[in-house]
């Protein structure tokens, strides 16, 4: 597939099979993730690739959160269940270099090219992947379970998988919507 092409016809697919991932699938993904951009070359991602019961591992500590917030969207117990939804997750975080002039914000900005590569990885590879996040995503005891410095930033679990069914089309708004052309 072209990049341009791959680009526009990538769509976030949430329900896949519960069917392995070859490795090397997951390693042209990790490999697609690290070839980003970032400024100073400080190369800022973590990644942490979750199968089998590591998943389970994660949502013991999703469902803490949950129980410790009144106010979480999710009860315990389906929190628990939540990195179920896929054989494969992929967390990505921004571990944040400390050389000189290096800003916070283009640390994150560069963990985001990587994992969008990543999800136009999974998808050149004809697999469904999906960017997901929650408030629970950013709590300190994720990163915790990660080993992560707490100044660290958590920035996406891509669940992968094989497709389930076709992607929902979304409906976007073409750049006109957007774009500003400045030719004086
Ligand atoms: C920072 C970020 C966080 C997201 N978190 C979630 C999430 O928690 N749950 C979810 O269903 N989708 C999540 N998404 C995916 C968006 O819902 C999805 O990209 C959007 O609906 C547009 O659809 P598309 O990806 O098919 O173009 C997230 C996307 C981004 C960029």
């Amino acid at each position: 597939m072209n990049t341009f092409n791959s680009i526009t016809t990538r769509r976030s697919i949430g329900i896949v099979k519960d069917e392995p991932v070859p490795k090397e699938m997951i390693e042209k993904i990790l490999t697609a993730g690290a070839s980003a951009p970032s400024h100073y070359r400080t190369e800022p991602w973590r990644f942490f690739v979750l199968t089998g019961d590591s998943r389970l591992r994660l949502g013991e500590v999703l469902a803490e959160i949950a129980s410790s917030n009144p106010n979480s969207l999710s009860n315990p117990g389906r929190a628990k269940k939540m990195p179920l939804r896929a054989p494969v997750i992929i967390a990505v975080a921004a571990v944040h270099s400390d050389r000189k002039n290096v800003l916070i914000k283009e640390e994150y900005a560069a963990v985001c090219c990587a994992v969008q590569n990543m999800l136009l990885t999974a998808h050149d590879l004809g697999l469904g992947a999906i960017w997901r996040t929650g408030a629970a995503a950013y709590h300190p005891k994720v990163k915790d379970f990660f080993k992560l410095p707490q100044s660290s930033e958590m920035v996406a679990f891509l669940y992968i998988g094989y497709p389930e069914n076709e992607a929902k089309d979304v409906k976007k708004n073409s750049y006109e919507t957007y774009t500003v052309w400045m030719e004086t």
